[in-house]
């Protein structure tokens, strides 16, 4: 990436925040930065939680800042010293680089400062609570509102609470966006300053997916989990009326002692194979799909689309259920029930004076069982340590692939 240098501000931010202060301890009413260079002034409209924690960080950082709130004497008393407190006017004047720190719905109070912003760089850090909630992008509207600031997006990916853990713990991407190109670089400069991972999406037209992404995140897991559960508690309802309440009604025999280990784990690979089998069964038909038109060029049906998407969640389900199936199978033998049939069995086969009850086909059985169930385990270990985004990116197509197709294979006989 190539920065434009822009009548030295440039400059100043690349020194401001070098990597050797970001390790000093915050102290409110001690200079932060290094000795010597001069701060640069990051104006924060808002006071509410996000504009706290961003100041914190900024101050970390080496920023100074200039914080504008409709009521600055209210607002001061939960910002640092070192923060200058003040009316919107005054902070807009003093900053070149402001962060809007409000809703969307109170964008419009800033109305009266709009003389003031002419020129100047706004970053909207704004979330919506719902996916498409509005016909723009907040910073699409917040550009049509102030038609003379250069409007950049960015940052709304990161929460209040990960600002505040400060740079080593929580570096991680934000994404960046703005019709100004120079603009977007100086804020993309900002955000590598402040230890984020900043990716460029180029224009604004990308902010409406750049809002929607925090809600995207959450929304791949919803439909997967759901499955999960259902899967989960119809197959543990089927085993219990199949193992326990109908031997009960038939022979009056009592197995409700199975429910919690033996119900429980007769369900957990069944739903973790369901899982796995859907995540396959999403791709193949898709095939189908494209087979049947003659084309890859049409878009598949919204369902499929979404459940295409979301394979990964599924398969990281799956795997969450066979690790957790293991741990239970591990410990079957420590039961006091087990030791009990084990003894009750021993007696009877004295009884019934038989020396060796080995039974060479159960045995066999029995190991290929295990010996392809650790397998099998292994290889969905494999497959979501590859699912880890810095794993997946390391290894090429192939051999994607190659392990996709080792995995099906043994997790079937798993
Ligand atoms: N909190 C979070 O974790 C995250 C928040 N965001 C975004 O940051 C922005 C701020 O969020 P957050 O700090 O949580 O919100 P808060 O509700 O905590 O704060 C909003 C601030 O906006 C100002 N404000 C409220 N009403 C008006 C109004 N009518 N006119 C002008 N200003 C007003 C107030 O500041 P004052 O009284 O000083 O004027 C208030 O402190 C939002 O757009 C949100 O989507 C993005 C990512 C994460
Ligand atoms: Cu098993």
């Amino acid at each position: 990436m190539t920065l434009v240098p822009r009548t030295g501000t440039m400059e100043s931010i690349s020194m401001m925040g070098s990597p050797y202060n970001l390790d000093k301890p915050f102290l409110p009413n001690t200079v932060n930065g290094i000795k010597g260079t001069k701060k640069m002034t990051i104006g924060i409209l808002g006071s509410g939680d996000f504009a706290k924690s961003l100041s914190i960080r900024l101050i970390r950082c080496g920023y100074h800042i200039v914080l504008g709130s409709r009521d600055p004497k209210r607002a001061s008393d939960f910002f640092p010293h070192v923060v200058d407190v003040t009316h919107h006017e005054d902070a807009v004047t003093k900053s070149n680089i402001i962060f809007v720190a409000i809703h969307r719905e109170n964008y419009t109070s800033l109305w009266d400062v709009k003389h003031l912003l002419v020129g100047k760089i706004l970053i909207d850090v704004s979330n919506n609570m719902r996916l498409d909630q509005y016909p723009e992008s907040n910073a699409e509207y917040l550009a049509s509102l102030f038609p003379d600031c250069s409007v950049v997006k960015g940052f709304n990916v990161i929460s209040a609470w990960d600002l505040q853990l400060g740079p080593k713990d929580a570096s991680r991407q934000v994404y960046i966006c703005s019709n100004d190109q120079q603009a977007r670089h100086q804020v993309i400069e900002l955000a590598r300053q402040l230890n984020f991972i900043p990716i460029d999406l180029g224009t604004l037209s990308s902010a409406r997916d750049v809002e929607n992404a925090p809600l995207r995140l959450f929304t791949l897991w919803k439909g997967p989990v759901v499955v999960a559960v259902s899967l989960a508690t119809f197959f543990f309802i089927y085993s219990f009326i199949r193992d326990v309440i109908h031997p009960y009604v038939r022979n009056k025999q009592s197995d409700f002692y199975k429910i919690p280990i033996e119900i429980v784990n007769k369900t957990l690979p069944i739903v973790a194979i369901t899982l796995l089998s859907l995540v396959y069964l999403a791709g193949l038909l898709a095939a189908a799909y494209q087979l049947f038109y003659h084309t890859k060029y049409r878009r598949f049906p919204s369902w499929l689309e979404s459940w295409l998407q979301c394979r990964k969640q599924l398969g990281l389900l799956s795997f969450f259920f066979a690790v957790v199936h293991v741990v239970y199978s591990l410990c079957l033998p420590m039961r006091r029930s087990e030791r009990y049939l084990f003894l009750n069995m021993a007696y009877q086969q004295v009884h019934a004076n038989i020396e060796n009850s080995w039974n060479e086909e159960e045995v066999w059985r029995i190991e290929m069982y295990i010996s392809f169930g650790i397998m099998s385990l292994g290889l969905l270990s494999l497959l979501a340590i590859t699912s880890i985004p810095s794993v997946s990116s390391a290894l090429n197509w192939r051999e994607f692939s190659f392990i996709q197709i080792t995995r099906f294979v043994f997790s079937y006989y798993g």
